[in-house]
């Protein structure tokens, strides 16, 4: 076993964060959950070489720079017993909008009823828009900015109604057909083999034909971080509460079985996804984030604290399956408990 890695039974889990995001999920709540149930939370110094700290388990992260990836790296490859929950070079596949929903083809369903896409979607570089049938899109349509890297910016849209709506667009931009999903959409929070859907606020439905939408004076609306938005403002009245409410759950098989095929195709084990439904129950995957904020969920810290057993679990089985070879036979020993 490399340096590095730790031998007692307590499992430690080393997380680097920026401070904003400490606070989004290293609550003292998880910590003190964590605790008592053999997880030792390890905030990661930054100032010093990841190599000279430790001994850890396992590692989770959100940090963008890559100066950071590099250390990472450097430790990964000297202490290949420590799990990296997940590789930067995965998570960076999440900081474009074009890339995150390109494993979206991937996901299968068992049930064949049910088709799971993405919106139609173009991406526009720097040309003037003539037309919108050149792209084979219609109106209305979402601009959104290429990059999804945490920054303010990243989550400016605009909602465009007609081409006078698209002339003041920053480009390079993503236009993604607008879908209408009654305002009401679905996060799902995954944690390796975990998931929870949770509704949200959405933007509403917009009712215009296009011929309508063509009229409109408003060429396009802005918008930002909509679920937040709607969820402070005094829109969110009673009414819409319980229209809210009215709106069905994706039936469980179906999130989990997105959820997994997700999971799969990109490698990675601690995000949040969009996802949206029409009126013909297509569901739309709009948007993958890396590790949210998980402690707006209710029971975060049974679901992350088994999340990380589980990680360390599996490393165990691991190492145990390649020093016994295909001797499958031999009983586990099981480390945390
Ligand atoms: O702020 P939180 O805790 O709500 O989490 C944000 C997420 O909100 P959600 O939990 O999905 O409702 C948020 O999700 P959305 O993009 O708003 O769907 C992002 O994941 C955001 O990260 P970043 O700004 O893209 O780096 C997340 O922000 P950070 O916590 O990473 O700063
Ligand atoms: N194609 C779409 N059709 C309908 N609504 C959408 C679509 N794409 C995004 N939205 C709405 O806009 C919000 C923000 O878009 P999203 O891609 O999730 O960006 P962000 O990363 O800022 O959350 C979504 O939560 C949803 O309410
Ligand atoms: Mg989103
Ligand atoms: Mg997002």
């Amino acid at each position: 076993m490399a340096s590095n890695s730790p031998s007692s039974n307590r499992l430690r889990v080393g997380y680097a964060f920026p401070p904003n995001k400490e606070r989004n999920v290293i609550r003292p709540s998880l910590i003190d959950y964590a605790n008592l149930h053999g997880v030792d939370l390890v905030r990661i110094d930054l100032q010093t070489p990841l190599l000279h700290q430790g001994p850890f388990h396992c590692i989770i992260h959100k940090l963008y720079d890559n100066a950071w990836a590099e250390n990472l790296q450097d430790f990964a490859s000297k202490n290949p017993d420590v799990v990296i929950v997940d590789r930067p070079d995965l998570i960076s596949q999440l900081y474009n909008r074009v890339s995150m929903l390109d494993v979206v083809s991937q996901v299968k369903v068992s049930d064949s009823g049910v088709r799971i896409e993405v919106p139609k979607q173009v991406v526009v570089k720097d040309e003037a828009i003539d037309s919108m049938r050149d792209l084979e899109l219609k109106f209305p349509v979402i601009a959104k900015p290429l990059e999804s890297d945490g920054s303010a910016k990243s989550h400016e849209m605009s909602l465009v109604f007609n081409q006078r709506g698209l002339k003041d667009l920053d480009t390079p931009v993503l236009l993604q057909e607008f879908v209408n999903h009654g305002g009401v959409m679905f996060k799902v929070y995954v944690a390796g083999d975990q998931s929870v859907c949770v509704k949200r606020k959405s933007l509403p439905d917009v009712a215009e034909t296009e011929e309508e939408l063509e009229k409109k004076a408003e060429g396009a609306m802005k918008f930002s971080q909509i679920s937040r938005a709607v969820e402070k403002s005094e829109k969110c009245n009673g009414e819409e509460k319980k229209e809210e409410e009215e709106i069905e759950m994706p039936p469980e098989k179906i999130v989990t079985e997105v959820s997994r095929g997700l999971k799969e195709a990109m490698g990675i084990r601690l995000f949040n996804y969009d996802m949206i439904r029409d009126w013909n129950s297509t569901y739309y995957v709009i948007d993958i984030n890396y590790l949210p904020g998980f402690a707006v969920l209710p029971e975060y810290e049974p679901f992350l604290t088994k999340f990380f057993k589980e990680v360390a679990q599996k490393k165990v089985e691991e190492a145990e399956d390649s020093a016994i070879g295909d001797d499958k036979a031999k009983p586990r020993c099981c480390c945390f408990q």
